[in-house]
Protein backbone atom coordinates (compact mmCIF):
# COMPACT_ATOMS: atom_id res chain seq x y z
CA UNK A 1 0.00 0.00 0.00
CA UNK A 2 2.74 2.16 0.89
CA UNK A 3 4.87 2.09 -2.65
CA UNK A 4 0.89 2.24 -4.60
CA UNK A 5 0.42 5.95 -2.34
CA UNK A 6 3.75 7.35 -2.99
CA UNK A 7 3.67 6.14 -6.50
CA UNK A 8 0.47 7.93 -6.87
CA UNK A 9 1.45 10.83 -4.43
CA UNK A 10 0.62 13.99 -7.42
CA UNK A 11 -2.62 12.86 -8.52
CA UNK A 12 -3.73 12.34 -4.40
CA UNK A 13 -2.74 15.54 -4.20
CA UNK A 14 -4.35 17.31 -7.32
CA UNK A 15 -7.73 15.14 -6.31
CA UNK A 16 -7.57 16.41 -2.80
CA UNK A 17 -6.72 20.45 -4.02
CA UNK A 18 -10.56 20.09 -5.86
CA UNK A 19 -12.53 18.62 -2.94
CA UNK A 20 -15.32 20.81 -2.54
CA UNK A 21 -17.52 19.92 0.89
CA UNK A 22 -20.91 18.83 0.51
CA UNK A 23 -22.20 21.07 3.83
CA UNK A 24 -20.93 23.79 5.17
CA UNK A 25 -18.30 23.49 7.73
CA UNK A 26 -19.89 23.49 11.43
CA UNK A 27 -18.48 27.58 12.47
CA UNK A 28 -15.20 27.59 14.67
CA UNK A 29 -15.93 28.67 18.35
CA UNK A 30 -13.31 29.68 20.89
CA UNK A 31 -15.84 28.90 23.78
CA UNK A 32 -15.32 25.39 24.62
CA UNK A 33 -16.65 27.04 27.53
CA UNK A 34 -15.24 25.99 31.18
CA UNK A 35 -19.57 24.94 31.47
CA UNK A 36 -18.84 22.21 29.15
CA UNK A 37 -19.08 18.66 30.68
CA UNK A 38 -17.16 16.97 27.93
CA UNK A 39 -15.01 18.85 25.48
CA UNK A 40 -13.71 16.74 22.24
CA UNK A 41 -11.01 18.58 20.55
CA UNK A 42 -8.72 16.68 17.61
CA UNK A 43 -4.20 17.83 17.13
CA UNK A 44 -3.42 16.99 13.75
CA UNK A 45 0.37 16.96 14.47
CA UNK A 46 2.45 18.24 11.61
CA UNK A 47 3.91 15.57 9.24
CA UNK A 48 7.07 14.29 10.33
CA UNK A 49 10.48 14.84 8.16
CA UNK A 50 10.89 11.36 7.60
CA UNK A 51 7.21 10.97 6.33
CA UNK A 52 8.26 13.56 3.83
CA UNK A 53 11.32 12.16 2.66
CA UNK A 54 9.56 9.31 1.99
CA UNK A 55 7.05 10.69 -0.15
CA UNK A 56 4.01 10.63 1.95
CA UNK A 57 0.93 13.16 1.16
CA UNK A 58 -0.71 14.68 3.90
CA UNK A 59 -3.93 13.07 4.22
CA UNK A 60 -5.81 14.84 7.20
CA UNK A 61 -6.74 18.37 6.84
CA UNK A 62 -8.40 21.13 9.12
CA UNK A 63 -10.77 22.33 7.46
CA UNK A 64 -10.84 26.45 7.37
CA UNK A 65 -12.52 28.47 10.18
CA UNK A 66 -14.58 24.92 11.34
CA UNK A 67 -14.23 22.62 14.06
CA UNK A 68 -14.06 19.66 11.23
CA UNK A 69 -11.33 17.72 10.01
CA UNK A 70 -11.33 16.56 6.62
CA UNK A 71 -9.87 12.98 5.40
CA UNK A 72 -9.16 11.63 2.04
CA UNK A 73 -8.43 8.13 1.77
CA UNK A 74 -6.25 6.90 -1.76
CA UNK A 75 -8.63 4.33 -3.35
CA UNK A 76 -7.60 1.65 -5.85
CA UNK A 77 -10.48 0.80 -8.50
CA UNK A 78 -10.63 -2.38 -10.32
CA UNK A 79 -10.22 -0.42 -13.45
CA UNK A 80 -9.03 2.95 -14.46
CA UNK A 81 -6.87 5.48 -12.42
CA UNK A 82 -7.27 5.38 -8.80
CA UNK A 83 -9.52 8.12 -6.96
CA UNK A 84 -10.13 9.39 -3.16
CA UNK A 85 -12.89 8.70 -0.87
CA UNK A 86 -13.84 11.56 1.45
CA UNK A 87 -14.81 11.90 5.02
CA UNK A 88 -15.58 14.60 6.87
CA UNK A 89 -15.77 14.78 11.12
CA UNK A 90 -17.02 17.77 13.31
CA UNK A 91 -15.47 17.74 17.16
CA UNK A 92 -15.83 21.07 19.64
CA UNK A 93 -11.89 22.18 18.68
CA UNK A 94 -9.49 21.29 15.70
CA UNK A 95 -6.14 22.25 16.06
CA UNK A 96 -4.50 21.94 13.32
CA UNK A 97 -0.75 21.22 12.58
CA UNK A 98 0.48 24.65 12.87
CA UNK A 99 -0.93 24.84 16.57
CA UNK A 100 1.52 24.81 19.37
CA UNK A 101 0.74 23.54 22.52
CA UNK A 102 0.24 26.44 24.52
CA UNK A 103 -2.90 27.14 22.58
CA UNK A 104 -4.50 23.94 22.93
CA UNK A 105 -3.79 24.47 26.80
CA UNK A 106 -5.27 27.81 26.93
CA UNK A 107 -8.54 26.77 25.14
CA UNK A 108 -9.47 23.35 26.78
CA UNK A 109 -7.17 22.12 29.36
CA UNK A 110 -7.08 25.17 31.68
CA UNK A 111 -9.75 25.45 32.62
CA UNK A 112 -9.93 21.65 34.29
CA UNK A 113 -7.09 23.32 36.94
CA UNK A 114 -9.46 25.98 38.80
CA UNK A 115 -11.75 23.19 38.06
CA UNK A 116 -10.10 20.45 39.91
CA UNK A 117 -8.63 23.38 42.58
CA UNK A 118 -12.04 23.78 43.61
CA UNK A 119 -13.00 20.26 44.47
CA UNK A 120 -14.26 18.73 41.29
CA UNK A 121 -12.66 16.06 38.81
CA UNK A 122 -10.93 17.08 36.17
CA UNK A 123 -9.60 14.70 33.32
CA UNK A 124 -7.48 15.38 30.49
CA UNK A 125 -6.99 12.40 28.29
CA UNK A 126 -5.46 11.85 25.13
CA UNK A 127 -5.87 9.17 22.73
CA UNK A 128 -4.58 8.16 18.98
CA UNK A 129 -2.77 5.98 17.02
CA UNK A 130 0.74 5.29 17.59
CA UNK A 131 2.96 7.89 16.94
CA UNK A 132 0.12 10.18 16.50
CA UNK A 133 1.52 12.68 19.37
CA UNK A 134 -0.32 11.81 22.45
CA UNK A 135 3.02 11.95 24.27
CA UNK A 136 4.30 15.13 23.08
CA UNK A 137 0.87 16.97 23.44
CA UNK A 138 0.31 15.88 27.74
CA UNK A 139 3.85 16.28 27.97
CA UNK A 140 3.69 19.70 27.12
CA UNK A 141 0.38 19.88 28.63
CA UNK A 142 1.55 18.92 32.13
CA UNK A 143 4.46 21.33 32.30
CA UNK A 144 1.72 24.03 31.59
CA UNK A 145 -0.55 21.87 34.56
CA UNK A 146 2.59 22.85 36.60
CA UNK A 147 2.89 26.72 35.65
CA UNK A 148 -0.62 27.29 36.37
CA UNK A 149 -0.71 25.75 39.91
CA UNK A 150 2.05 27.46 40.80
CA UNK A 151 2.14 31.17 39.49
CA UNK A 152 -0.23 31.84 42.42
CA UNK A 153 -3.37 32.18 40.41
CA UNK A 154 -5.21 30.14 42.19
CA UNK A 155 -7.87 31.28 44.84
CA UNK A 156 -6.88 29.53 48.22
CA UNK A 157 -5.00 27.27 49.57
CA UNK A 158 -4.19 23.61 48.73
CA UNK A 159 -1.92 20.58 49.18
CA UNK A 160 -1.03 19.46 46.01
CA UNK A 161 0.13 15.90 46.16
CA UNK A 162 1.22 13.76 42.65
CA UNK A 163 1.08 10.28 41.78
CA UNK A 164 1.71 8.79 38.48
CA UNK A 165 0.90 5.25 37.08
CA UNK A 166 1.09 2.95 34.06
CA UNK A 167 -1.35 0.63 33.43
CA UNK A 168 -0.01 -2.06 31.04
CA UNK A 169 -2.46 -4.72 30.66
CA UNK A 170 -4.56 -5.92 33.57
CA UNK A 171 -1.30 -4.62 35.52
CA UNK A 172 -0.21 -1.59 37.21
CA UNK A 173 2.80 0.17 38.57
CA UNK A 174 3.84 3.17 40.15
CA UNK A 175 6.11 5.23 38.17
CA UNK A 176 6.98 7.31 41.10
CA UNK A 177 8.66 4.02 42.97
CA UNK A 178 10.63 2.39 40.77
CA UNK A 179 7.84 0.72 38.96
CA UNK A 180 6.50 -1.25 41.83
CA UNK A 181 3.54 -3.09 41.23
CA UNK A 182 -0.01 -1.78 42.82
CA UNK A 183 -3.47 -2.75 42.42
CA UNK A 184 -6.66 -0.98 41.01
CA UNK A 185 -9.14 -1.41 43.63
CA UNK A 186 -12.76 0.08 44.00
CA UNK A 187 -14.09 0.97 47.91
CA UNK A 188 -16.89 -0.47 49.48
CA UNK A 189 -18.21 3.40 48.32
CA UNK A 190 -17.65 2.30 44.18
CA UNK A 191 -14.48 4.76 44.36
CA UNK A 192 -11.58 3.83 43.09
CA UNK A 193 -8.32 3.32 44.64
CA UNK A 194 -4.70 3.35 43.67
CA UNK A 195 -3.41 0.70 46.54
CA UNK A 196 -0.04 0.71 47.30
CA UNK A 197 0.74 3.69 44.96
CA UNK A 198 3.23 6.61 46.62
CA UNK A 199 1.53 9.99 46.91
CA UNK A 200 3.83 13.21 47.21
CA UNK A 201 3.69 16.27 48.33
CA UNK A 202 4.64 19.05 46.36
CA UNK A 203 5.07 22.37 47.02
CA UNK A 204 7.03 24.50 44.39
CA UNK A 205 7.13 23.93 40.09
CA UNK A 206 10.37 22.56 40.18
CA UNK A 207 9.67 19.87 42.43
CA UNK A 208 6.15 19.31 40.56
CA UNK A 209 8.10 19.07 37.05
CA UNK A 210 10.95 16.62 38.50
CA UNK A 211 8.40 13.57 39.01
CA UNK A 212 6.55 13.83 35.68
CA UNK A 213 9.40 13.86 33.98
CA UNK A 214 11.33 10.85 36.19
CA UNK A 215 8.01 8.95 35.76
CA UNK A 216 7.85 9.59 31.83
CA UNK A 217 11.70 8.40 32.07
CA UNK A 218 10.57 5.11 34.02
CA UNK A 219 7.71 4.75 31.25
CA UNK A 220 10.43 5.23 27.94
CA UNK A 221 13.03 3.25 30.06
CA UNK A 222 10.58 -0.22 31.35
CA UNK A 223 13.00 -2.99 30.75
CA UNK A 224 10.35 -5.31 30.64
CA UNK A 225 8.49 -3.81 27.57
CA UNK A 226 10.95 -3.23 25.60
CA UNK A 227 11.03 -1.01 22.31
CA UNK A 228 7.28 0.21 21.79
CA UNK A 229 6.62 0.61 25.88
CA UNK A 230 4.50 3.54 25.82
CA UNK A 231 2.13 2.72 23.05
CA UNK A 232 1.63 -0.21 24.81
CA UNK A 233 1.16 1.22 27.93
CA UNK A 234 -1.33 4.01 29.75
CA UNK A 235 -0.02 6.57 31.80
CA UNK A 236 -1.95 8.22 34.42
CA UNK A 237 -0.63 11.43 36.23
CA UNK A 238 -3.09 12.09 39.19
CA UNK A 239 -3.18 15.45 40.94
CA UNK A 240 -4.96 15.50 44.51
CA UNK A 241 -5.80 18.93 46.17
CA UNK A 242 -6.67 18.72 49.48
CA UNK A 243 -8.45 21.86 51.03
CA UNK A 244 -6.98 22.53 54.68
CA UNK A 245 -10.02 24.76 55.63
CA UNK A 246 -12.43 22.08 54.63
CA UNK A 247 -11.27 18.97 55.96
CA UNK A 248 -14.15 16.99 55.73
CA UNK A 249 -14.95 18.10 51.86
CA UNK A 250 -13.94 15.50 48.87
CA UNK A 251 -10.65 16.10 47.83
CA UNK A 252 -10.16 17.68 44.00
CA UNK A 253 -8.51 15.58 41.33
CA UNK A 254 -7.22 16.43 38.23
CA UNK A 255 -5.91 13.32 36.05
CA UNK A 256 -3.95 13.76 32.93
CA UNK A 257 -3.75 10.84 30.69
CA UNK A 258 -1.96 9.80 28.29
CA UNK A 259 -3.39 6.53 26.70
CA UNK A 260 -1.58 3.69 24.56
CA UNK A 261 -2.07 4.01 21.47
CA UNK A 262 -5.02 2.34 19.70
CA UNK A 263 -3.21 0.58 17.54
CA UNK A 264 -0.30 -1.61 17.77
CA UNK A 265 3.15 -0.79 15.92
CA UNK A 266 4.65 -2.03 13.65
CA UNK A 267 1.73 -4.53 12.51
CA UNK A 268 -0.51 -1.42 11.76
CA UNK A 269 -3.43 -4.37 12.88
CA UNK A 270 -6.95 -2.24 12.82
CA UNK A 271 -7.17 0.23 15.16
CA UNK A 272 -9.00 -0.39 18.33
CA UNK A 273 -10.27 1.95 21.48
CA UNK A 274 -8.79 0.57 24.61
CA UNK A 275 -11.56 1.64 26.71
CA UNK A 276 -12.68 -1.64 27.80
CA UNK A 277 -9.16 -2.87 29.82
CA UNK A 278 -10.36 -2.88 32.98
CA UNK A 279 -7.39 -1.81 34.83
CA UNK A 280 -7.99 1.89 33.28
CA UNK A 281 -11.56 1.56 33.03
CA UNK A 282 -11.98 1.42 36.67
CA UNK A 283 -8.74 4.43 37.40
CA UNK A 284 -11.55 6.26 34.85
CA UNK A 285 -15.10 5.12 35.81
CA UNK A 286 -15.94 8.59 36.94
CA UNK A 287 -15.30 10.18 33.57
CA UNK A 288 -17.94 7.34 32.15
CA UNK A 289 -20.18 6.36 34.96
CA UNK A 290 -23.39 8.09 34.65
CA UNK A 291 -24.06 7.36 38.23
CA UNK A 292 -20.86 8.94 39.64
CA UNK A 293 -21.73 11.20 42.44
CA UNK A 294 -18.89 13.67 41.69
CA UNK A 295 -18.69 16.45 39.58
CA UNK A 296 -16.83 15.71 36.51
CA UNK A 297 -15.59 18.06 33.62
CA UNK A 298 -13.25 15.93 31.30
CA UNK A 299 -11.34 17.03 27.82
CA UNK A 300 -10.38 14.63 25.18
CA UNK A 301 -7.36 15.43 23.04
CA UNK A 302 -8.13 12.81 19.53
CA UNK A 303 -4.53 12.66 18.42
CA UNK A 304 -4.56 12.17 14.44
CA UNK A 305 -1.30 11.80 12.18
CA UNK A 306 -2.10 13.24 9.22
CA UNK A 307 0.21 11.11 6.92
CA UNK A 308 -1.77 9.44 4.12
CA UNK A 309 0.33 6.22 5.34
CA UNK A 310 -1.71 6.26 8.33
CA UNK A 311 -5.37 7.33 6.92
CA UNK A 312 -7.08 4.52 8.01
CA UNK A 313 -5.94 4.60 11.80
CA UNK A 314 -6.64 8.10 11.46
CA UNK A 315 -10.39 7.71 10.51
CA UNK A 316 -10.99 5.62 13.47
CA UNK A 317 -9.68 7.99 15.95
CA UNK A 318 -11.82 10.68 14.63
CA UNK A 319 -14.84 8.05 14.22
CA UNK A 320 -14.44 7.83 17.96
CA UNK A 321 -14.62 11.23 19.10
CA UNK A 322 -17.45 12.34 17.46
CA UNK A 323 -18.86 9.14 19.13
CA UNK A 324 -17.93 10.61 22.38
CA UNK A 325 -19.70 14.23 21.58
CA UNK A 326 -22.68 12.05 20.47
CA UNK A 327 -22.43 9.93 23.67
CA UNK A 328 -23.06 13.11 26.04
CA UNK A 329 -26.12 14.94 25.50
CA UNK A 330 -26.41 18.40 25.63
CA UNK A 331 -29.54 19.79 27.11
CA UNK A 332 -31.87 22.05 25.42
CA UNK A 333 -32.64 25.45 27.38
CA UNK A 334 -35.84 25.27 29.03
CA UNK A 335 -38.56 27.94 30.17
CA UNK A 336 -37.62 29.63 33.03
CA UNK A 337 -39.86 28.51 36.38
CA UNK A 338 -39.13 29.76 39.52
CA UNK A 339 -39.10 26.89 41.41
CA UNK A 340 -36.79 24.96 38.79
CA UNK A 341 -33.28 26.17 39.03
CA UNK A 342 -32.09 24.83 35.98
CA UNK A 343 -34.18 27.10 34.07
CA UNK A 344 -32.32 30.02 35.67
CA UNK A 345 -30.07 32.20 33.99
CA UNK A 346 -27.68 34.08 36.17
CA UNK A 347 -30.02 37.00 37.49
CA UNK A 348 -32.62 34.98 38.27
CA UNK A 349 -30.05 33.07 40.13
CA UNK A 350 -28.95 35.68 41.78
CA UNK A 351 -32.10 37.13 42.66
CA UNK A 352 -33.00 33.87 44.40
CA UNK A 353 -29.53 33.67 46.22
CA UNK A 354 -30.12 37.13 47.63
CA UNK A 355 -33.64 35.95 48.82
CA UNK A 356 -33.11 32.34 50.18
CA UNK A 357 -29.86 32.04 51.38
CA UNK A 358 -30.36 33.02 54.87
CA UNK A 359 -29.36 36.10 57.79
CA UNK A 360 -26.94 37.06 56.64
CA UNK A 361 -27.40 36.82 52.92
CA UNK A 362 -25.07 34.85 50.82
CA UNK A 363 -23.56 37.93 48.49
CA UNK A 364 -24.68 36.34 45.22
CA UNK A 365 -21.71 38.18 43.01
CA UNK A 366 -19.45 36.00 44.88
CA UNK A 367 -21.02 33.12 44.78
CA UNK A 368 -22.18 33.02 41.18
CA UNK A 369 -20.16 35.80 39.36
CA UNK A 370 -21.20 34.14 35.84
CA UNK A 371 -23.21 30.90 36.50
CA UNK A 372 -26.80 29.94 35.33
CA UNK A 373 -28.52 27.65 37.55
CA UNK A 374 -27.20 24.49 36.01
CA UNK A 375 -23.74 25.69 36.28
CA UNK A 376 -23.79 26.27 40.23
CA UNK A 377 -25.96 23.11 40.61
CA UNK A 378 -22.50 20.88 39.20
CA UNK A 379 -20.13 23.40 40.93
CA UNK A 380 -18.27 20.59 43.45
CA UNK A 381 -19.88 21.03 46.84
CA UNK A 382 -16.35 22.26 48.26
CA UNK A 383 -15.88 24.88 46.24
CA UNK A 384 -20.34 26.04 46.54
CA UNK A 385 -18.95 26.30 50.60
CA UNK A 386 -15.77 28.00 50.09
CA UNK A 387 -17.66 30.80 48.02
CA UNK A 388 -20.30 31.05 50.69
CA UNK A 389 -18.23 31.43 53.22
CA UNK A 390 -16.34 34.03 51.57
CA UNK A 391 -19.05 36.62 52.51
CA UNK A 392 -18.57 37.85 55.95
CA UNK A 393 -20.59 36.07 58.92
CA UNK A 394 -21.53 33.06 56.96
CA UNK A 395 -21.05 30.32 59.32
CA UNK A 396 -20.24 26.45 57.66
CA UNK A 397 -23.29 25.39 58.65
CA UNK A 398 -25.70 28.22 56.59
CA UNK A 399 -23.25 27.26 53.74
CA UNK A 400 -23.93 24.06 53.93
CA UNK A 401 -27.70 24.17 54.56
CA UNK A 402 -27.88 26.79 51.43
CA UNK A 403 -26.17 23.87 49.54
CA UNK A 404 -28.82 21.07 50.22
CA UNK A 405 -31.82 23.81 50.11
CA UNK A 406 -31.13 24.82 46.47
CA UNK A 407 -30.25 20.69 45.84
CA UNK A 408 -33.16 19.94 47.35
CA UNK A 409 -35.26 22.71 45.15
CA UNK A 410 -33.70 21.10 42.26
CA UNK A 411 -34.68 17.29 43.06
CA UNK A 412 -38.31 18.22 44.00
CA UNK A 413 -38.55 20.02 40.64
CA UNK A 414 -36.84 17.23 38.76
CA UNK A 415 -39.38 15.00 40.64
CA UNK A 416 -42.63 17.87 39.96
CA UNK A 417 -41.46 18.49 35.85
CA UNK A 418 -41.26 14.66 35.20
CA UNK A 419 -44.19 13.09 37.74
CA UNK A 420 -46.94 16.10 38.57
CA UNK A 421 -49.05 18.79 37.19
CA UNK A 422 -47.31 21.70 37.39
CA UNK A 423 -50.26 23.17 40.08
CA UNK A 424 -49.71 20.49 42.30
CA UNK A 425 -46.17 21.57 43.03
CA UNK A 426 -45.20 21.79 46.84
CA UNK A 427 -43.75 24.78 47.93
CA UNK A 428 -40.11 24.55 48.51
CA UNK A 429 -39.71 27.72 50.46
CA UNK A 430 -41.95 26.64 53.61
CA UNK A 431 -38.98 27.31 56.13
CA UNK A 432 -38.03 30.71 55.00
CA UNK A 433 -40.41 32.25 56.48
CA UNK A 434 -43.86 33.64 54.04
CA UNK A 435 -41.57 36.39 53.04
CA UNK A 436 -39.65 34.54 50.74
CA UNK A 437 -42.53 32.00 49.58
CA UNK A 438 -42.46 31.90 45.33
CA UNK A 439 -45.01 29.61 45.05
CA UNK A 440 -47.65 30.43 42.32
CA UNK A 441 -50.94 32.77 42.93
CA UNK A 442 -52.53 29.83 40.87
CA UNK A 443 -51.82 27.27 43.67
CA UNK A 444 -54.88 26.46 45.97
CA UNK A 445 -54.57 28.57 49.33
CA UNK A 446 -56.05 26.15 51.27
CA UNK A 447 -53.68 22.91 49.35
CA UNK A 448 -50.81 25.19 50.00
CA UNK A 449 -51.36 26.08 53.71
CA UNK A 450 -52.09 22.50 54.18
CA UNK A 451 -48.92 21.90 52.34
CA UNK A 452 -46.82 24.43 54.05
CA UNK A 453 -48.31 23.07 57.77
CA UNK A 454 -47.25 19.36 57.34
CA UNK A 455 -43.43 20.56 55.72
CA UNK A 456 -43.50 22.37 59.24
CA UNK A 457 -44.10 18.92 61.32
CA UNK A 458 -41.15 17.49 59.35
CA UNK A 459 -38.33 20.32 60.04
CA UNK A 460 -37.49 21.48 63.72
CA UNK A 461 -38.37 25.17 62.79
CA UNK A 462 -40.06 26.83 65.88
CA UNK A 463 -43.07 26.59 65.10
CA UNK A 464 -43.67 30.20 66.89
CA UNK A 465 -41.78 31.97 64.20
CA UNK A 466 -42.61 35.93 65.22
CA UNK A 467 -41.05 35.09 68.86
CA UNK A 468 -37.82 33.27 67.06
CA UNK A 469 -36.95 36.65 65.08
CA UNK A 470 -36.70 38.41 68.19
CA UNK A 471 -35.30 36.71 71.14
CA UNK A 472 -32.33 35.03 71.56
CA UNK A 473 -32.06 30.92 71.15
CA UNK A 474 -31.07 30.49 74.92
CA UNK A 475 -34.01 32.10 76.05
CA UNK A 476 -36.56 30.07 73.99
CA UNK A 477 -35.44 26.49 74.22
CA UNK A 478 -37.80 24.03 73.47
CA UNK A 479 -38.07 20.25 73.48
CA UNK A 480 -37.25 19.62 69.26
CA UNK A 481 -35.10 22.23 69.20
CA UNK A 482 -31.22 21.76 67.28
CA UNK A 483 -28.68 23.28 68.42
CA UNK A 484 -24.97 23.13 67.78
CA UNK A 485 -23.21 22.85 70.88
CA UNK A 486 -19.03 22.49 71.77
CA UNK A 487 -19.03 19.20 73.64
CA UNK A 488 -16.62 19.31 76.69
CA UNK A 489 -13.57 16.82 76.49
CA UNK A 490 -16.30 13.95 78.33
CA UNK A 491 -18.40 13.70 75.19
CA UNK A 492 -15.90 14.06 72.51
CA UNK A 493 -16.59 10.96 70.66
CA UNK A 494 -20.10 13.10 69.54
CA UNK A 495 -18.27 15.82 68.18
CA UNK A 496 -19.38 16.13 64.01
CA UNK A 497 -16.49 17.72 62.52
CA UNK A 498 -12.79 17.99 63.50
CA UNK A 499 -13.92 17.12 66.98
CA UNK A 500 -14.83 20.57 67.83
CA UNK A 501 -18.63 20.88 66.88
CA UNK A 502 -21.47 18.76 67.60
CA UNK A 503 -25.36 19.17 67.39
CA UNK A 504 -28.16 18.03 69.87
CA UNK A 505 -32.15 18.03 70.17
CA UNK A 506 -33.00 19.88 73.40
CA UNK A 507 -35.43 17.14 74.82
CA UNK A 508 -35.75 18.36 78.29
CA UNK A 509 -34.38 20.08 81.27
CA UNK A 510 -31.95 17.61 82.60
CA UNK A 511 -33.61 18.42 86.19
CA UNK A 512 -36.89 17.18 85.27
CA UNK A 513 -35.60 13.36 84.84
CA UNK A 514 -35.88 11.28 87.21
CA UNK A 515 -33.45 9.56 89.91
CA UNK A 516 -32.09 7.11 87.42
CA UNK A 517 -31.63 8.01 84.51
CA UNK A 518 -28.07 8.05 83.05
CA UNK A 519 -26.31 9.75 80.14
CA UNK A 520 -24.87 7.72 77.28
CA UNK A 521 -21.88 7.45 79.14
CA UNK A 522 -23.74 5.82 81.55
CA UNK A 523 -23.43 8.41 84.38
CA UNK A 524 -26.31 9.67 86.04
CA UNK A 525 -28.16 12.30 84.91
CA UNK A 526 -29.58 13.97 88.07
CA UNK A 527 -28.76 11.84 90.70
CA UNK A 528 -30.75 12.76 94.16
CA UNK A 529 -34.32 13.35 91.60
CA UNK A 530 -34.08 16.88 93.07
CA UNK A 531 -32.62 18.91 89.62
CA UNK A 532 -29.88 20.55 92.44
CA UNK A 533 -26.81 22.20 91.10
CA UNK A 534 -28.29 20.92 87.50
CA UNK A 535 -29.14 24.87 86.82
CA UNK A 536 -29.62 25.11 83.24
CA UNK A 537 -28.28 22.31 81.76
CA UNK A 538 -30.61 20.46 79.45
CA UNK A 539 -30.69 16.59 78.30
CA UNK A 540 -30.63 16.05 74.46
CA UNK A 541 -30.42 13.69 72.19
CA UNK A 542 -27.19 13.25 69.97
CA UNK A 543 -27.36 14.20 66.21
CA UNK A 544 -24.90 12.59 64.19
CA UNK A 545 -23.69 12.54 60.07
CA UNK A 546 -25.49 10.19 58.21
CA UNK A 547 -24.26 8.30 55.26
CA UNK A 548 -25.48 10.76 52.79
CA UNK A 549 -23.06 13.75 52.11
CA UNK A 550 -24.93 17.03 54.54
CA UNK A 551 -27.39 14.51 56.07
CA UNK A 552 -27.80 14.23 59.75
CA UNK A 553 -29.96 11.19 61.83
CA UNK A 554 -30.94 11.39 65.39
CA UNK A 555 -29.33 9.13 68.09
CA UNK A 556 -32.52 9.66 70.64
CA UNK A 557 -30.87 6.67 72.83
CA UNK A 558 -27.63 8.47 72.81
CA UNK A 559 -28.16 11.08 75.01
CA UNK A 560 -25.91 13.96 76.68
CA UNK A 561 -26.14 16.84 79.29
CA UNK A 562 -25.77 20.12 77.61
CA UNK A 563 -25.00 23.51 79.01
CA UNK A 564 -26.75 26.52 78.11
CA UNK A 565 -23.22 28.13 78.13
CA UNK A 566 -22.27 25.13 75.80
CA UNK A 567 -24.86 26.05 73.31
CA UNK A 568 -23.61 27.98 69.95
CA UNK A 569 -26.76 28.91 68.43
CA UNK A 570 -29.87 27.22 66.48
CA UNK A 571 -29.51 25.31 63.83
CA UNK A 572 -32.96 24.16 61.42
CA UNK A 573 -33.33 20.56 60.30
CA UNK A 574 -35.66 19.07 57.87
CA UNK A 575 -36.38 15.56 57.81
CA UNK A 576 -36.32 14.11 53.65
CA UNK A 577 -38.68 11.37 53.54
CA UNK A 578 -37.02 9.85 49.79
CA UNK A 579 -33.75 9.63 51.85
CA UNK A 580 -34.80 8.99 55.75
CA UNK A 581 -31.98 11.60 56.82
CA UNK A 582 -32.43 15.52 58.49
CA UNK A 583 -30.82 17.84 56.49
CA UNK A 584 -29.85 21.67 57.55
CA UNK A 585 -31.85 24.05 56.43
CA UNK A 586 -31.32 28.10 56.24
N1 LIG B 1 2.61 18.70 17.43
C1 LIG B 1 3.80 18.19 17.12
N2 LIG B 1 4.76 18.96 16.63
C2 LIG B 1 5.97 18.45 16.32
N3 LIG B 1 6.30 17.15 16.49
C3 LIG B 1 5.38 16.33 16.98
C4 LIG B 1 4.08 16.79 17.33
N4 LIG B 1 3.38 15.76 17.82
C5 LIG B 1 4.19 14.70 17.78
N5 LIG B 1 5.39 15.03 17.29
C6 LIG B 1 6.50 14.10 17.09
O1 LIG B 1 5.95 12.91 16.57
C7 LIG B 1 6.59 11.75 17.11
C8 LIG B 1 5.55 10.83 17.77
O2 LIG B 1 4.98 11.53 18.86
P1 LIG B 1 4.65 10.82 20.26
O3 LIG B 1 5.78 9.97 20.70
O4 LIG B 1 4.16 11.86 21.14
O5 LIG B 1 3.49 9.87 19.78
P2 LIG B 1 2.59 8.91 20.66
O6 LIG B 1 1.23 9.01 20.08
O7 LIG B 1 2.75 9.18 22.08
O8 LIG B 1 3.19 7.52 20.28
P3 LIG B 1 3.19 6.16 21.16
O9 LIG B 1 1.77 5.71 21.24
O10 LIG B 1 4.06 5.25 20.36
O11 LIG B 1 3.77 6.52 22.48
C9 LIG B 1 7.61 12.28 18.08
O12 LIG B 1 8.85 12.30 17.44
C10 LIG B 1 7.14 13.68 18.38
O13 LIG B 1 8.24 14.52 18.72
Amino acid sequence: MDEFIIEHAERYKRLVSTFKPSSPGAKATNSTSASSEIVVSARIRPMLEDEIAQGFPQGVYQRADSNMVDLHELRRPVRGLPTINSFSFTVDRVFGPDAATPEIYESVVKPLVPWAWGGGVGTMFAYGQTGSGKTYTVSGLERHVAETLMDGSLDGERKIHISVIELAGQTAFDLLNDRKQISILEDSFGNTQMAGALEHRVTDKDALLQFIEAAAFLRRTAPTLKNDTSSRSHAICRLRFENPLLPSAEDGLLYLVDLAGSEAAPSRKPAYVPFRQSTLTKTLKHVFDPASARSCKTVVVACVNPCLADVGASKNTLRYAEMLRVLVSRPKAAEYSPTVPATWNNEQLRDWIERNSGDPPITASILAPLETGPQLLRLPAPEFLSRCLKTPGVSPEQAQAFHTKLWKLHIDSQHQLSSLPATTGRDNNNNSSSSSSSSSSKTDPLASTAAARLAQLDSSADPDQAAAAAVPFQQRIRPGMVVRWRPPPKYACVAATGGQVAYAVVLCPAAAVGAGVRDMKGVLVNPGGEGSGLGDAYLCATVVPGLLPGSFGVGLWRQVVVRVEEMEAEVLMEWDEATRYYYMTV
